[in-house]
């Protein structure tokens, strides 16, 4: 697909590229001046592979460094529903016994998988355990799920782009939006 036809398929374009790394830029410099004197035990853990674009611009908005893992999980599969049945596919490579992590997401939506990764991160005896994400849907919300660090509250309608795939299609999109209904039927 190319990227004329990538764009035609989106209903609506709710952020633009400016407006993410706009929203990013706050949202480092927040984090970072919470995190003010445990920058050294700071683990930044992404959700692959939705999670790919906000950590790679999140983590360069931050204004020193940070240690970065990663998790896969499947939830999701191709649908568009979660299934509520979490399952590790890729667990970290670190010990974050003692460390400070702070889950970094591209979307809550029903919050099933973060309520889960959260729970099973914080029984691994980190010190503290967050998440920021870019993206949340409170009105799909199944369980609540406590965020420090929320970029945009979205409607609940289906988004794709910037991370954020239907059948793993429009990840690279630059902006995030609403698919077009053709697109699914
Ligand atoms: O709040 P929930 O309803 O649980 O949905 C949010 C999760 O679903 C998506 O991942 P998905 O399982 O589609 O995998 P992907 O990141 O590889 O696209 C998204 O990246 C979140 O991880
Ligand atoms: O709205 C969404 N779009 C893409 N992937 C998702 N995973 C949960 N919600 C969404
Ligand atoms: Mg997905």
């Amino acid at each position: 697909m190319d990227a004329e036809h990538m764009g035609a398929d989106l209903e609506n374009v709710l952020f633009t590229e400016e407006q993410i790394q706009q929203r990013l830029g706050e949202l480092a410099q927040q984090v970072w001046a919470d995190y003010d004197g445990k920058h050294d035990d700071l683990l930044l853990v992404g959700v692959l592979k939705g999670a790919v674009m906000v950590m790679a611009d999140f983590m360069r908005a931050l204004p020193g460094s940070a240690a970065m893992d990663w998790m896969a999980v499947s939830s999701y599969g191709s649908g568009t529903k979660s299934s509520g049945v979490v399952r590790i596919l890729k667990d970290l490579d670190t010990d974050i016994t003692d460390k400070h992590v702070l889950i970094v997401e591209d979307i809550i939506d029903s919050g099933l998988t973060l309520n889960w990764i959260r729970t099973n991160l914080e029984s691994r005896g980190a010190r503290s355990v967050e998440i920021c994400t870019l993206l949340r849907k409170p009105e799909a919300a199944k369980v609540e799920v406590d965020t420090r660090y929320v970029g945009f509250d979205i409607p609940p309608a289906f988004v794709v782009g910037y991370g954020l795939d239907y059948d793993e299609k429009y990840r690279n999109l630059r902006v995030i939006g609403t698919l077009a209904p053709h697109v699914y039927s």
